[in-house]
């Protein structure tokens, strides 16, 4: 295969397939799409997603500000309004169907993987390195996008239940797919422009993410 012709986006992903494998391979995936999620575990997992979304929202606002040009603010300001909206309300309804307490959805004891998450993309953010932020962000959104929108479950009807089919929903749809593009382009079109020190740092963070959020997966199920 020749290397130079694969992209940053693509090359990045190869150097992490097994763990980004296992993410979109992941029972809590199986179980979302059959509804078979045991309650327990899906309140676990929104718990601690909630405390992933504020920081993440506060790595759009970083990548926001250390952007290159005006059309990357524009797609990740329309990006941070999508999930302050649809998918902060999907949350909410979802607390409100699982009898989740205002404590828990405001300040619940953080785990290990969420306090790891939390402490990769507050660096990313800190850094003030597009590159860094939207390596984070690619992971974070080209792996939901790779778990909810595979063509193994294409055939499959959607999940009864409104918390499992609209968390399918919010990774599978042609917004979501659009940005996920729009990040990899990004990432194929600043890394080359990256100093070896900087591509390196950049690549450090994807790795980290994707190894964290398989950890996510996990540990729901502890
Ligand atoms: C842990 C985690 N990773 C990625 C996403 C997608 O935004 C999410 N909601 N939670």
């Amino acid at each position: 295969m020749n290397v130079l012709a694969e992209g940053f986006a693509q090359q990045l992903r190869r150097s992490c397939s097994e763990d980004w494998q296992a993410c979109v391979d992941h029972r809590f995936v199986h179980e979302i799409f059959d509804g078979t999620l045991d309650d327990a575990v899906l309140r676990r997992y929104l718990v601690q997603d909630y405390q992933f979304i504020d920081r993440f929202v506060a790595l759009l606002g970083a990548a926001i500000a250390s952007a290159d040009e005006f059309a990357p603010r524009v797609r990740l300001a329309q990006f941070a309004a999508m999930i302050t909206s649809d998918e902060n309300t999907y949350f909410l309804r979802s607390f409100d169907a699982l009898g989740v307490p205002p404590p828990q959805r405001l300040a619940p004891a953080l785990t290990q993987p969420t306090q790891a998450l939390r402490q990769l993309m507050h660096d990313a953010a800190q850094s003030l390195s597009y590159a860094n932020c939207i390596a984070v962000l690619a992971v974070a959104e080209g792996l939901y996008l790779d778990w909810a929108d595979q063509d193994g479950k294409k055939h499959v009807p959607l999940p009864a239940r409104f918390e499992h089919a609209e968390w399918i929903g919010l990774h599978a749809n042609d917004f979501f797919r659009g940005f996920v593009g729009w990040l990899r382009r990004e990432l194929d079109r600043v890394g080359p422009q990256l100093t070896d020190v900087r591509r390196a740092e950049a690549a450090a963070y994807f790795r980290q993410a994707v190894a964290l959020e398989r950890q996510f997966f996990d540990h729901i199920y502890d």
